[in-house]
C-alpha cells in the first residue's frame, strides 16, 4: 500500500514537472512564475529538506549576510565547485573565486551535511527592484539541509558562516578612507604608513594608548554586559604639527579599521548627519577634525545670551521676534546632533567604532563636549621631547644614538618644537645623520636665543612660531 502511494506521488510530481516545462514554453511569464511557486510549495510539503534563500539586495544596499556567505563560500568553492568565476574585487588585495550560476557545493558542519547553490535570474524591466533599478539580475544563495537539523543550522551553522565570512573579508580587503560629499560617502584605498612604531611619542603615553585600544577591541562582551554601545570616544588636542592626524592613521592601522573623515561643513543639518553616520560600517574610526572650526560651538552661548555689537546697541531697540534670532535646528548641524551619535540613542547603531575629534584649541570647545563620559579619553599631543625625538631619529636617520644626542636632549628641555618641524630638519640632508642633527641643533639654538631676547623685546619673533621657548607657546 505504502509503495503504491509513493509511486503515485512520484508520477504526479513527474507530471507536474512536465506540465511546468510546457507552461514555460507556451504561457506568459507571470503565469509561469505563479505555477513554479505553487509547485515549489507542493514539493516543500512532501520534502524532508528545508531551503533558506539569501538574496543579494537588502533594500538599497548589498546585504551584509549575502556578502559574508559569498566570502565564506568563495574560500570553499575553489576546491569543490566545477565552474568558478575568478574576480579581483576593487576592495580586495587578492583574487577571489566565486560560484558560477547554478553551481552547487556541499559543506559539513560537525556531522551535518548541507548543500549550497548559487542562482542568478535575469530580471525583466517590470520585475526590477525599485531600490536598485540598474541591476538586471537577481542573485541569491540557497542553503539546503535536512529538517531534523533545523535548530542547529539556525542557531550555530549560519552564525558560524557569517562570522567566518566577515573575518575572511577583513583579512583580505584593502582598508578604505571615506569622506563625505554632501550626503554621500566616497572612498579610496587607505594606505597610510603611520604606525605606533613610527609615531614620535613618549614611551609611557604610547603604551597607555596602545593598551586602551587593545582593551577596547576585545571588549565586545564587556560592553554588552554593562549595557553600553561598543564604541569609544577620543579627543586629540594640541598644537598643529604634533601628530594628531598621524595618530588617527596609526590607530586605524593598529586596529585594522576603516576611516570615515567627516567634513561637518559639508553637512546641511542633523538629519543629513544622521543618515551619513547610519551608513558607516562597523570596525571604523569616525573622525571630525578641528571640531572647534567645523561646528558653530558658540550657538549655545548665543542662545542663552544674545550678544550685540556696539553699533547695534546704539540703535533704538525694535521689538524682536525671538524665534527669528534663534538658530533653526533643522538648517544646521548642532553639537547635540553630533553628541547624539557619540553617546545618545543613535550611538548603538553599529558597533566597534571609535569617534575621534581633534582640535588645536581645547579651550574653545563647548564644556558639553568635555564633560566626563562624553569623550572617553583626552590625549594631549605636544612638542617634541627627547624620547619622541629618538623615534624620529630612528625613522628618518636609522640611528639609535649619536654624539650630538646629549646636546639635543638639553636643548629640547628648554625649547618647544613640534615633531613636524623636527622631522623637517631630519629630512633635509638625506643619508647624512650628522649634518641633519646639526641643522636641528641650529634651529633649536635659534629658538633658545629668541627666548633669551624675548623678554627684552617684549615679544617673540613671529618668523618662527613653531619653535618657541618652553611655556610661551
Ligand atoms: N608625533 C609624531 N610622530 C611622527 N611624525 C609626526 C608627529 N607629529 C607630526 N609628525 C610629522 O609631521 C607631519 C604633520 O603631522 P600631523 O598632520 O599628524 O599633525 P597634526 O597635529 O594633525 O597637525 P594639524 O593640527 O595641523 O592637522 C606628519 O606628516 C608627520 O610626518
Amino acid at each position: 500500500m505504502k509503495m503504491e502511494v509513493w509511486s503515485n506521488l512520484g508520477s504526479i510530481l513527474a507530471t507536474l514537472i512536465f506540465i511546468r516545462s510546457v507552461v514555460r514554453e507556451y504561457f506568459p511569464r507571470e503565469l509561469c512564475d505563479l505555477f513554479s511557486k505553487s509547485l515549489r510549495r507542493l514539493l516543500g510539503m512532501v520534502s524532508s529538506y528545508i531551503s533558506v534563500v539569501i538574496e543579494e539586495n537588502d533594500g538599497m544596499k548589498v546585504s551584509e549576510v549575502y556578502e559574508a556567505v559569498q566570502t565564506y563560500l568563495s574560500a570553499r568553492s575553489s576546491s569543490a565547485a566545477e565552474r568558478l568565476k575568478l574576480k579581483k574585487p576593487k576592495n580586495s588585495r587578492d583574487f577571489t573565486f566565486s560560484m558560477d550560476s547554478n553551481q552547487r557545493i556541499s559543506d559539513k558542519f560537525e556531522d551535518i551535511k548541507v548543500r549550497w547553490a548559487f542562482h542568478s535570474i535575469e530580471l525583466s524591466q517590470k520585475t526590477r527592484s525599485p531600490w536598485n533599478p540598474g541591476s538586471d539580475e537577481k542573485r541569491y544563495y540557497e542553503l539546503k539541509f535536512h529538517k531534523k537539523h533545523k535548530h542547529k543550522i539556525f542557531s550555530e551553522y549560519l552564525p558560524h558562516v557569517i562570522t567566518e565570512g566577515k573575518n575572511l573579508e577583513l583579512r583580505s580587503r584593502n582598508r578604505k578612507i571615506y569622506t563625505n560629499e554632501y550626503r554621500y560617502w566616497t572612498s579610496v584605498v587607505f594606505d597610510h604608513p603611520a604606525t605606533f612604531g613610527t609615531l614620535a611619542l613618549e614611551t609611557e603615553q604610547k603604551q597607555e594608548i596602545l593598551e586602551d585600544l587593545e582593551r577596547f577591541s576585545k571588549a565586545e562582551k564587556y560592553y554588552r554586559q554593562v549595557g553600553r554601545a561598543w564604541k569609544r570616544g577620543y579627543l586629540l588636542y594640541g598644537p598643529p604639527g604634533t601628530g594628531k592626524s598621524s595618530m588617527i592613521a596609526a590607530m586605524a592601522n593598529f586596529l585594522d579599521y576603516d576611516i570615515y573623515d567627516l567634513e561637518l561643513t559639508q553637512v546641511k543639518n542633523n538629519t543629513e548627519l544622521r543618515k551619513l553616520l547610519v551608513a558607516t560600517t562597523n570596525k571604523s574610526i569616525i573622525v571630525i577634525e578641528d571640531i572647534d572650526c567645523s561646528l558653530d560651538l558658540s550657538d549655545r552661548k548665543k542662545k542663552k545670551k544674545p550678544e550685540k555689537d556696539s553699533e547695534e546697541k546704539e540703535k533704538p531697540s525694535e521689538p524682536s521676534k525671538p524665534e527669528e534670532n534663534e538658530p533653526k535646528e533643522d538648517s544646521k548641524v548642532t553639537l547635540s546632533g553630533v553628541l547624539n551619535f557619540t553617546d545618545g540613542l543613535w550611538s548603538c547603531c553599529g558597533s566597534e567604532r571609535l569617534f575621534v575629534f581633534t582640535t588645536n584649541h581645547i579651550d574653545r570647545l563647548d564644556p558639553a563636549l568635555l564633560r566626563s563620559g562624553r569623550m572617553d579619553k583626552h590625549i594631549l599631543l605636544t612638542f617634541c621631547k627627547f624620547g619622541a625625538f629618538k623615534t624620529l631619529a630612528r625613522n628618518y636617520l636609522s640611528i639609535e644614538d649619536h654624539e650630538l644626542f646629549p646636546e639635543i636632549q638639553d636643548l629640547m628641555e628648554a625649547v618647544e618644537m613640534t615633531p613636524a618641524d623636527v622631522a623637517e630638519h631630519l629630512m633635509k640632508t638625506s643619508g647624512n645623520p650628522t649634518s641633519a642633527l646639526q641643522s636641528l641643533i641650529e634651529a633649536l639654538r635659534d629658538a633658545k636665543e629668541r627666548r633669551a631676547t624675548a623678554p627684552l623685546n617684549g615679544s617673540i619673533s613671529e618668523e618662527n612660531t613653531s619653535a618657541t621657548a618652553q611655556g610661551e607657546a
